[in-house]
């Protein structure tokens, strides 16, 4: 079996958990550990990408090309990657990153939306970047629609393709058909990035290399967005049970998540009742703490929020959709708002 490439994105996914909050400091010592254990890309932006310190999007409490400058400085081997969404980062701040040291960019859009990656992948080849694709939502798309986009994001010269499932809604089969479908349509590398909404996040990514998958994510204690991804930790530990020997340092790992993680987290990283009803139904896993106030604001459940939304197939961007919902939701009941 192939062994896939590793990228640990605690410090860019898990930006969501604990609401933009890294320090310069937090991200030298994760960034140490992660390079140290012999983690090959470490991923470090906001959460949701270059610039994505916005009042929609959370304002960070450092500037993240600080961050970045602190992790390409900090790592030794380890490549450092940043994520960058059309539309909420700009090329300038794709020139930024570049300038800075990234070595990886990592290009996020809605899983029917790659066209509007055209002008940022041939950016990132001009500034000498590897460049990823990431079809975000990639369960509400069958793998004949993602084979197309994935297609055009190669035209485009990205050198993977990513399927991303953003809300966690993904079950082994379906990643199975999708990062297999890519496999056999590309040329270039395909990855997978994990979501635990259903509990499924090692299990998907194992299924996902089992498929060839060659790029894969993780983060330290599963730190990320929703109910978190993949554990890296965890991960590493698995594959080693499995005889695929990533080179990885699992003791350091394992220290970093305990001792450097761990104490950040603003609470545990577990499938809760909210995480899982968002997970089942197919949601953005950054709509939760929106529809978390919504729920509590206008006397609704957050479960019946959730269902709504994803019969809706509500996409990132859409999010004044949930207080639209919530406010209809509360009529019906005949709950005063
Ligand atoms: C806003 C970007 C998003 O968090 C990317 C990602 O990790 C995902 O869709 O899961
Ligand atoms: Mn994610």
């Amino acid at each position: 079996m192939k062994i896939p490439r590793l990228t640990d994105t605690t410090l860019r996914d898990g930006d969501h958990a604990i609401s933009h909050s890294y320090t310069p400091e937090q991200v030298r010592t994760i960034v140490k550990d992660l390079d140290e254990a012999g983690v090959p890309v470490i991923e470090v932006s906001h959460g949701s990408g270059l610039n994505g310190s916005t009042i929609q999007q959370g304002f960070s409490k450092h500037p993240e090309l600080e961050l970045i400058k602190v992790a390409v400085q900090t790592a030794k081997n380890a490549k450092i990657a940043s994520l960058f969404v059309p539309g909420i980062g700009t090329s300038e701040e794709l020139r930024k990153a570049a300038d800075l040291g990234i070595s990886i960019i990592r290009i996020a859009v809605h899983c029917t939306e790659a066209d509007v990656t055209e002008q940022y992948f041939r950016l990132a080849k001009e500034l000498g970047l590897e460049a990823v694709g990431f079809l975000m939502m990639s369960h509400t798309q069958p793998a004949k629609v993602l084979v197309e986009q994935a297609k055009l994001m190669e035209s485009y010269g990205a050198d993977c393709v990513y399927v991303v499932d953003s809300a966690g809604a993904l079950v082994p089969t379906g990643v199975r058909e999708r990062v297999s479908a890519l496999k056999e349509a590309l040329s270039i590398e395909v990855g997978f990035h994990a979501h635990n909404n259903l509990g499924l996040a090692i299990g998907n990514t194992l299924a996902a290399i089992e498929c060839g998958a060659d790029q894969i994510d993780g983060t330290l204690r599963g730190l990320g967005a929703g109910a978190g991804n993949a554990q890296t930790e965890v991960l590493v530990a698995v594959l080693n049970k499995m005889n695929i020997d990533t080179g990885i340092n699992l003791a350091i790992l394992m220290d970093a998540a305990e001792e450097k993680v761990a104490p950040i987290m603003k609470s545990p990283i577990v499938v809760d009742r909210d995480n899982l009803s968002s997970g089942y139904a197919g949601v953005y896993n950054s709509f939760l703490l929106h529809v978390k106030h919504a729920a509590e604001k206008f006397g609704v459940g957050v479960g019946e929020i959730m269902e709504e939304l994803g019969k809706r197939q509500t996409i990132a961007g859409q999010e004044d959709w949930i207080i639209d919902v919530a406010v209809e939701l509360a009529n019906k009941k005949g709950v005063k708002v």
